[in-house]
């Protein structure tokens, strides 16, 4: 068997099953389901459980003694005493949900305690050496609260390099980002994309209805014909700056805006040609936004670099250093918009004001 393919298989039943924990929450969404972390992000009963499943699956399925995670979410709000009918709903969600899928039938009843342990696996600093697995639980949180997109998003690092990446999306559909359309002709909804180092990306329903099948990135050259998705959410990405790069480039369609990795899937199978995310000044990236999507996109055929053009470099713990900011799209397309992203970021005043000539 190729190395990391027994990896993927656990993988895609790990997201699988937080997929549909986060479908029952999202459809379920109560005002009392969520509540403020300390750094006032939202999280929901399904980030936690979400987590709880999939370090709990992962670890089960693989060999002892030797796993790691970098995950986004810890129990450290969850360890209050006025957290704990949520402590208890999460319980009761992630055992509920481990029996309606039925992929896992040789397993006993989680405690509380077994819980907050299993996403607390997921403190591990990562880092240059060994294996570690990286996981957003919910990634597009304000897209999950909006009922719109959001993504799991599972990653697996070997010795600093990204070598696998699972996206369950479910709420993108099968065929395009079109939801609308998707709904309207009765086409299914649900992707989950799958990739590991030298096997390519498939694509296939999160229900596992039919096969996986081989996707690839959009292969136009011209900008004029290209499409780029950035994020939905403005305070996310300077869409003043992505404007200007368009502008230079002669992209003429407007920006797909959608929250969260499920860009990156949409982009591994050619639903945009270009990926264009420039954080506001001060924020840092943390690792587990990427990894799956990179791994997703370069398995299709992409090439995801910073603004300088280098290579994203995961090797060193939680965050994620840049250069400004995060391009994705085809490898004849890179020069020319790492050339366009120059042109407009000289032109820039200080503090990521974007000059009036790209405005
Ligand atoms: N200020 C700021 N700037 C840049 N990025 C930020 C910022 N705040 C949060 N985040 C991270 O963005 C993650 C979701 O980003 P997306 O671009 O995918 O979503 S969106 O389209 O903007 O909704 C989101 O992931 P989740 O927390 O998993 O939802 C955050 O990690
Ligand atoms: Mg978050
Ligand atoms: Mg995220
Ligand atoms: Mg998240």
């Amino acid at each position: 068997m190729t190395k990391y393919a027994k990896d993927l298989e656990v993988a895609v039943t790990a997201v699988r099953l937080a997929c549909r924990l986060c479908t029952t929450v999202q459809s379920r969404l109560l005002a009392k389901e969520t509540q403020s972390k300390s750094d006032e992000s939202p999280v929901t009963v399904a980030d936690y459980g979400s987590q709880a499943l999939i370090s709990w699956a992962l670890e089960r399925a693989l060999p002892k003694g030797t796993f790691s995670m970098v995950a986004e979410e810890d129990s450290d709000d969850l360890q209050a005493e006025s957290a704990g009918p949520m402590l208890a709903r999460i319980t009761e969600l992630v055992n509920e949900t481990i029996k309606a899928d039925g992929s896992i039938t040789d397993a006993e009843p989680l405690s509380q305690e077994e819980i907050v342990i299993a996403i607390d696996r997921g403190r591990s600093p990562g880092g240059p050496e060994g294996r570690h697995w990286v996981l957003d639980p919910i990634d597009g949180t304000k897209g999950f609260v909006r009922g719109d997109q959001y993504a799991v998003a599972l990653g697996l690092l070997d010795g600093g390099e990204v070598v696998l990446g699972v996206l369950g999306c479910p709420n993108l559909p099968l065929a395009s980002m079109d939801v609308e359309a998707a709904r309207k002709k009765g086409e299914p909804v649900g992707s989950l994309f799958a990739a590991y180092k030298g096997a390519g990306t498939t694509v296939e329903p999160i229900d596992g209805s039919s096969p996986p099948t081989k996707v690839r990135v959009s292969s136009v050259e011209d900008p004029a014909w290209a499409s780029f998705c950035e994020s939905f959410e403005k305070k996310h990405s300077d869409q003043e700056l992505t404007g200007g790069i368009a502008q230079v480039l002669g992209v003429t369609a407007p920006p797909c805006r959608i929250d969260s990795q499920a860009k990156y899937g949409a982009m591994a199978r050619g639903d945009a040609a270009i990926y264009l995310r420039f954080p506001h000044a001060g924020y840092r990236e943390k690792i587990w936004d990427h990894v799956a999507g990179c791994c997703v996109i370069e398995e299709a055929g992409g090439v995801v670099r910073d603004a300088g053009g280098n290579k994203l470099d995961f090797s060193k713990g939680r965050f994620l250093d840049l250069d400004r900011g995060i391009i994705a799209t085809n490898a004849r397309l890179m020069p020319v918009v790492l050339a366009a992203v120059q042109t407009v970021v000289k032109g820039q005043q200080p503090h990521g004001t974007p000059a009036k000539a790209h405005a």
